[in-house]
């Protein structure tokens, strides 16, 4: 495994692409508002908190911008968008970034899949792709993507970095820090399990890992992981399954033509971006988290510790969502036992049906990113 060592740096800064939609908007606010409670003894005072937000919308970012200015804490926000010339283009937005979040892209709406716009959100993420290669520290920035078919679209990330920018690229292990959200999930899977079990008798939020992709049955909540599914029976259990795996068709349902999800996948990334910040600023040598990413380096090699006996539980599949230990550098082991922990049904029955989709979805975006120039 390459190893390299990261310098904490004298601040921290978070772009968002796409910060002027509605995932964008509330995504700032709560990093606007919650940045500064990240930082530990000295850094309180120390570090710089910078939050920069892009959007192909100018009046839009640079009115969400100046709203978000007002507000009392330390963070300072600026906006960027294309019109704005090079001094407030994508490349300052970009350079210098430690966390860059992707939720740049159209939405769903009734009645459409999230494959559905896979054509339009691959071109955006292909051009985010070359901006983050040429404007961002490819040694140290982590790169969340939010965009829908997030199964299709981190693949057609990763390949463009690994063939289009193979000379930006090389030894710089930002492979192992590109990874897709799939944390909605989870916070909807312990949302709706204490919502059916013993929701009085407790505050605390039940944990239930979810694994394999983000879109219908790829989506594999792992019910058996939380000793509170021993209370629900064979029905309670199979309709909490369907309602994680389309989840979001329930919000797209109730919005009526009016966008998906927002607010809570908005909660869900400021949850999983969080974990990487405290990495980021060495409160934590290293987190345990559930992303979507590769299994396999640039070169075809298992991406990490683990990875390799993964690929073989998930017939090679080369891109997942398992819980994962990653430091600064970024992913360093992948949790390949949550397959032999899994219970009958969901190893036999949902683990293989969630694989073939995911291969094909995966094989979309390779093909997309080798057919785009
Ligand atoms: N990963 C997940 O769990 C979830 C993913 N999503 C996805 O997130 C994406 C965004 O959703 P919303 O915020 O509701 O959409 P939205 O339409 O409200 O916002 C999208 C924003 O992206 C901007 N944009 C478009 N092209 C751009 C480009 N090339 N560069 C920068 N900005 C660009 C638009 O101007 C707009 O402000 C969608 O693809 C949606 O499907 C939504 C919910 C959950
Ligand atoms: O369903 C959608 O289109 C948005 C999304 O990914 C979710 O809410 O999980």
């Amino acid at each position: 495994m390459p190893h390299q060592v990261i310098e904490q740096g004298d601040g921290l800064k978070v772009s968002v692409l796409g910060a002027a939609g509605g995932i964008g908007q509330s995504l700032s606010l709560l990093l606007k508002t919650q940045l500064q409670f990240l930082l530990r003894g000295a850094d309180c005072d120390s570090k710089r908190l910078s939050l920069a937000l892009f959007d192909v919308n100018k009046e839009a970012i640079d009115g969400v911008a100046t709203d978000l200015s007002h507000i009392d804490t330390p963070v300072e926000v600026s906006a960027h968008s294309p019109q704005s010339g090079d001094s407030a283009g994508i490349g300052s937005c970009l350079e210098n970034a430690d966390v860059v979040i992707i939720p740049a892209g159209m939405p769903r709406k009734p009645g459409m899949t999230r494959d559905d716009l896979f054509n339009i959100n691959a071109k955006i993420v292909a051009q985010l792709t070359d901006s983050i290669a040429e404007h961002c520290d490819l040694r140290k920035v982590f790169v969340l993507v939010i965009s829908n078919p997030v199964n299709a679209l981190v693949p057609v990330m990763h390949h463009r970095l690994r063939t289009k920018h193979q000379g930006r690229v090389r030894g710089t292990g930002i492979e192992r820090r590109v990874f897709g959200v799939t944390k909605l999930d989870i916070v909807r899977a312990s949302t709706f399990l204490r919502e059916v079990v013993n929701k009085d008798s407790t505050n605390t939020m039940p944990f239930v890992p979810v694994i394999g992709g983000h879109s219908g049955e790829t989506i594999i909540p792992l019910f058996s992981q939380n000793e509170l599914s021993e209370q629900l029976t064979k029905e309670q259990r199979d309709f909490l399954v369907n309602r994680v795996q389309y989840g979001g068709d329930e919000v797209v349902k109730a919005k009526n033509g009016k966008g998906s999800a927002t607010l809570s996948m908005a909660h869900a990334a400021f949850k999983c971006a969080q974990d990487f910040i405290n990495v980021i600023l060495g409160n934590t040598k290293e987190i345990n988290t559930i992303n979507f990413g590769s299994l396999l380096d640039f070169e075809g090699r298992p991406i990490a510790h683990g990875a390799e006996k993964l690929l073989n539980a998930v017939d090679n599949c080369s891109f997942f969502a398992v819980p994962m230990t990653v430091t600064r550098e970024g992913v360093q082991s992948v949790d390949y036992t949550i397959v032999s922990r899994m219970d009958a049904a969901e190893k036999n029955e949902m683990l293989p049906l969630c694989v073939s989709k995911l291969k094909k979805n995966v094989a979309n975006g390779e093909t997309f990113a080798v057919q785009l120039v």
